[in-house]
């Protein structure tokens, strides 16, 4: 699978909808499901910052709250000069709803693509179903 413009353009849309007045860092992700439907999220941060939600979180949170959960591949754009690093805690908790082997792709501020997957973000991942 290789990363696809329309999706590149979804993950960066939905950045523009972050709120984040406390670290100015927006990010947006950017599920393609296995039907076609493009889920996004952004980051939503609070004054309490530790509350703050990440975008790859958002967006999966929505998804599974609205019954979607076979998904084909994720997107992650940030404003970063090499393509983004998602934190430890979507690491865990894309490895409970993807397959180990779905491609993510990071994406930079200029378009740069990294693609990794699931497994690759967070090998020998906790997991307590079989
Ligand atoms: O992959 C990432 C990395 C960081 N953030 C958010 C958390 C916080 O709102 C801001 C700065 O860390 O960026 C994300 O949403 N996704
Ligand atoms: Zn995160």
């Amino acid at each position: 699978m290789t990363a696809t413009k329309e999706m590149i353009v979804a993950a960066r849309e939905a950045a523009s909808l972050a709120y984040v007045p406390y670290s100015h860092f927006p990010v947006g992700a950017a599920f393609l499901t296995a039907d076609g439907q493009v889920i996004k999220g952004c980051n939503i941060e609070n004054a309490s910052f530790g509350l703050s939600n990440c975008a790859e979180r958002t967006a999966i949170f929505k998804a599974i709250s609205e019954g979607v959960k076979d998904f084909d591949a994720l997107y992650v754009f940030g404003e970063t000069e090499e393509p983004i690093s998602p934190c430890g805690a979507c690491r865990q908790v894309l490895a409970e709803f993807c397959p180990a082997d779905m491609p993510v792709y990071l994406i930079s501020k200029d378009d740069k693509v990294k693609e990794t997957s699931v497994e690759g973000l967070l090998p020998y991942s906790f997991k307590s179903l079989d």
